[in-house]
């Protein structure tokens, strides 16, 4: 049985794919909602969508066009990812979106397991912290598009729904598989729809994921996916697809994350490096986009192996309408390092990564290595645009606080 998957960022979908493949799932990233016939001997499809900072009734649509087209293509265990912080919009996604897809396909109730205690994520008593912090008092309260003022998960989903929101504590989940399929029941005989479970250790991910084995829909962040045992668990690296491409290569940054500003700091210590200039991409994108082009051939001429690295630098304060433009810029200039002859991408950012993969009209991507928890090496195709025929590209897509600070320059070390 194919398990489905619909994540609501492009990132967050390949953390989860990510995961499935470790444990032993033959995991493809559609982009948006799945259209083709995945290859034989696929046990996995990621939709990845880009429903997170949308209206809710936009979000619900598209998820539910996602789950249709997966049910189509012969899945019938369904998988809804959202971000490990619990990140979305002020009204929420992810309640609306997650009842939306239990009521098409008939189901009671479904858990809420945000935590991916390998990326220092973890749930405890209903509280969801970041490392040692909790999430309002994390890098997550100033994010640009979805700043995040709470950490009671519960407190964060009750206005995103009409039912009661059930809650399964640690002592409970501590006490095993039994224990939390009864506490679950139990809460959904109260009329709870949706469950927020806690977990703190890949052990209490392992309990959850045996009681909710049979449940027709999970939810939660990419953790949960590491108590499930897939196809080809006992060789997980069957399962992976190496890097297809070759140089020239570049690190595109619009991720204003912690992680992601301190792995630029590293990196342009090594690497050739420009900053996107904001201001010049907003009043005249073409030729700013053309001149970092210009740059960056001028490097590969020198040094055909060596990346490229450009980051659009620190977001100051929050404007949703300028993280568009310079999300569009983002887009301009990946497609200008492509069509100069680049085919080896790192992308940090969900919402950039997005805008990337459109913009070079990738459709399906396949997971190769991994780097870290929830990045990967994956591998993807797009038309040539003009001349008949395909391109292939490898790419890193990293969600803006994953990997470690070196990454931008040892993620290449895994392609070879
Ligand atoms: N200098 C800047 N000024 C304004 N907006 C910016 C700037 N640099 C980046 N941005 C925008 O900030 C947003 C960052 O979101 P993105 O999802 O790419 O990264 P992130 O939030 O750090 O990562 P993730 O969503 O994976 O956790 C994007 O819309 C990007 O275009
Ligand atoms: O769950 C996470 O933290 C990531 O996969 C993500 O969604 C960040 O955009």
């Amino acid at each position: 049985m194919t398990l489905g998957a619909v994540a609501d960022d492009l990132t967050g979908a390949i953390d989860l794919a990510t995961n499935l493949a470790g444990r032993g799932f033959r995991t493809v990233v559609a982009i948006g909602v799945p259209a083709d016939e995945p290859e034989p001997g696929t046990d996995a499809i990621v939709a990845a969508l880009k429903t997170r900072s949308v209206a809710a009734d936009d979000a619900v649509a598209e998820s539910l066009n996602a789950v249709d087209a997966l049910a189509r293509l012969g899945c019938r265990r369904y998988y809804v990812k959202y971000c490990s912080t619990f990140d979305s919009t002020a009204e929420g996604n992810i309640g609306p979106v997650s009842e939306a897809i239990c009521d098409r396909l008939g189901v009671d109730s479904a858990v809420v397991v945000p935590s991916f205690p390998a990326a220092g994520r973890t749930v405890y008593q209903g509280r969801l912290f970041v490392h040692d912090k909790l999430l309002h008092e994390s890098h997550m309260k100033d994010h640009p598009l979805n700043p995040m003022r709470e950490s009671d998960v519960v407190s964060l989903l009750r206005p995103q729904t009409r039912h009661p929101v059930g809650a399964v504590r640690y002592e409970q989940v501590h006490a095993g598989p039994d224990r939390i399929r009864a506490a679950l029941d139990a809460e959904t005989a109260g009329g709870a729809r949706l469950v927020v479970v806690d977990a703190v250790t890949n052990e209490d991910l392992v309990a959850i994921a045996a009681a909710t084995e049979k449940d027709a829909v999970v939810t939660g962040g990419s953790g949960l996916a590491a108590g499930f045992i897939g196809p080809r668990a006992d060789d997980p690296d069957s399962v992976r697809s190496g890097g297809r491409a070759a140089p020239p290569r570049a690190v595109i940054v619009g991720s204003v994350s912690a992680a992601s500003q301190g792995q630029v700091e590293h990196a342009r210590a090594h690497l050739p490096f420009r900053e996107l200039d904001v201001t010049a991409a907003r009043d005249d994108l073409g030729r700013h986009v053309e001149a970092l082009g210009q740059w960056a051939q001028k490097q590969w001429n020198d040094e055909p192996e060596r990346p490229v690295l450009i980051s659009s630098g620190q977001v100051r304060g929050h404007d949703p309408e300028l993280s568009r433009v310079v999300e569009h810029a983002n887009a301009a200039l990946a497609v200008e390092l492509a069509r100069r002859g680049a085919r080896q991408f790192v992308i940090g950012g969900g919402e950039t990564s997005g805008a990337v993969i459109n913009a070079l009209g990738i459709r399906q991507l396949t997971i190769g290595r991994e780097l870290a928890p929830g990045v990967a090496w994956a591998s993807g195709t797009a038309p040539r645009g003009g001349p008949p025929g395909e391109v292939t590209y490898d790419v890193i897509l990293k969600s803006g606080n994953f990997g470690a600070p070196d990454l931008f320059t040892a993620a290449w070390k895994e392609l070879a």
